[in-house]
């Protein structure tokens, strides 16, 4: 698991380490690491120059230390050949030193874009932004065509803390920062600007503060969690998982969702519900019945997807959270729940809900907005449930204050019915005595790569495409 922390945390941090330092000790070390990245990527990059020798940089400096880094870096690589020119976009707001070293090295100051660079690095803002640019950067940011552009520590203009991208911002390939992840790397918009992330030691992590705002599960981590069965188990003892989804009218959401359920760890699968002649034709593993109450008992409930809305489903909804099992709510169930919230009472099982914005919208009174981390943990401590808000980088809130953001997906998860098969999957892992927010962690971060691996075969994957490359991606972990 990775953690992620918020500017606050990082100056505490900084603070405590700084101490112990000379002046510019930790700017060196970053402006060390962010030049090595920046020498392996010009070596990846086709042209006539020979990694960082004979390349050409242009580094946007605003007036604090992300400047100071960016230069610091950009006098690194001139040592090693390039040819570098910077721009101060707030003028005499520089860092001086930094630029005096840059200037040493036989780096060019200039007040204009080159028509040609290699890289640009982005040295505008770091953690100590307000979201936005300035005026000249953008302009900058207009002129200049690099190959490639690379951000020190965050995507210049994003919100650090929340992942928002209010106004004008840099679109990083690369961004690199140091000590640890922030916010804005995973969260929102700006995660979509952050491009690939690489995180530079620099002593940090003794310092910060042991929970992170935010967790990123990694693979490691659904490797080490996976309920994998044993020779022991049996379909019991691995889980029964009861399906009410999907109805006349959309028959496809039962059947997509108990194929996410079927991907799952759970040894037994039941369906409730009107399409039980359909889901048997298409998993004849599944047992239906006609309604949650003849279903017999099971280790966990998934209502919602395609039910529909009318009285049938809500008596449905009823009997789940009747039910002393944890449950997950998905769709139409949401919809319902919206209307009637009183429905959760007298519930002490725990209980997922799965929205998208809209339904988030509903069930909260306004749209996630886009501070969604903060939006999703107010909605799952109200409830006092797991909310896993979905979108790119999905969201899952625990009423605990966890909070983990997915970093799989992949655009191709944007059609519809893939939202049953995920609500399936987490269901399974429910009923395999996975607790709440894991279980949607887990779910999420699986069904976002089955997405990816279909999606790198196939332009537009539809859902069934997914849930039939769910097994494969969760067998893997077992390799
Ligand atoms: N925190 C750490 O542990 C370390 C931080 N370092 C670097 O230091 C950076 C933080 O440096 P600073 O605190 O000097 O802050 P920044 O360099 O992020 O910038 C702050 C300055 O930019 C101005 N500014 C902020 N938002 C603006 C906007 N939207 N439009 C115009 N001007 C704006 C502020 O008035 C202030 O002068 C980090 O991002 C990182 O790059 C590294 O040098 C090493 C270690
Ligand atoms: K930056």
């Amino acid at each position: 698991m990775h953690g992620v922390w918020r500017t606050a945390a990082v100056r505490r941090a900084e603070a405590e380490l700084m101490r112990g330092l000379p002046p510019l000790a930790l700017m060196h070390r970053a402006a060390a690491g962010l030049a090595a990245t920046c020498t392996q990527l010009l070596r990846a990059m086709p042209g006539k120059h020979a990694g960082a020798y004979g390349a050409h940089i242009t580094v946007l400096a605003g007036p604090g230390d992300n400047g100071g880094d960016a230069l610091l870096a950009a006098e690194r690589l001139i040592r090693q050949g390039a040819q570098a020119t910077a721009i101060a976009v707030m003028g005499e707001r520089v860092h001086r030193q930094a630029l005096r070293a840059f200037r040493d090295a036989g780096g060019r100051l200039a007040t204009t874009a080159p028509t040609h660079t290699d890289l640009l690095i982005d040295g505008i803002i770091g953690i100590g932004g307000r979201p936005g640019l300035p005026e000249r950067a953008v302009q900058l940011l207009e002129t200049i065509h690099p190959r490639l552009t690379v951000a020190v520590d965050v995507p210049s203009g994003v919100d650090v803390d929340t992942g928002a991208v209010p106004g004008p911002a840099v679109n990083a390939d690369v961004t690199v920062t140091f000590g640890c992840r922030k916010p804005a790397h995973v969260l929102g918009d700006a995660a979509l600007r952050t491009g690939y992330l690489d995180l530079i030691d620099i002593g940090l992590g003794p310092y910060l503060e042991c929970e992170g705002y935010l967790q990123v599960p990694t693979l490691d981590d659904m490797i080490e969690q996976w309920p994998f069965p044993d020779e022991l188990d049996d379909k019991y003892t691995r889980g029964v998982v009861g399906i009410a989804a999907g109805s006349a009218e959309y028959p496809g959401a039962a059947i997509l969702a108990t194929a996410g359920a079927l991907s799952g760890p759970a040894g037994y699968v039941r369906y409730a519900g009107a399409a039980k002649a359909q889901v048997h034709n298409h998993h004849p593993e599944v047992v239906g019945t006609d309604s949650v109450a003849t279903a017999g008992r099971t280790q966990s409930w998934l209502i919602g997807p395609g039910s529909g809305t009318g009285e049938a489903t809500a008596h449905e909804l009823k009997q789940v959270l009747a039910r002393p099992v944890p449950a997950v709510l998905d769709a139409d169930a949401i919809t319902l729940l919206a209307q009637s919230p009183h429905l959760l009472a007298n519930r002490e099982a725990p209980l997922v809900l799965t929205p998208h914005d809209r339904e988030f919208e509903r069930l909260y009174g306004t749209a996630p907005g886009d501070r969604r981390a903060e939006a999703a943990m107010a909605l799952a401590k109200r409830l006092h449930c797991t909310v896993l808000l979905k979108g790119h980088h999905t969201i899952v809130a625990d009423s605990d204050g966890t909070v983990y953001v997915n970093p799989t997906g992949h655009p191709a998860l944007a059609t519809a019915g893939t939202g049953d098969v995920l609500a399936g999957l987490v269901a399974s892992l429910l009923a395999a005595g996975i607790p709440a927010a894991r279980a949607a962690m887990m779910g999420a971060f699986m069904h976002g790569m089955a997405a990816r691996a279909v999606a790198s075969e196939i332009v537009s994957p539809v859902a069934s495409q997914i849930a039939a490359e769910l097994p494969g991606t969760i067998g893997a972990l077992n390799d």
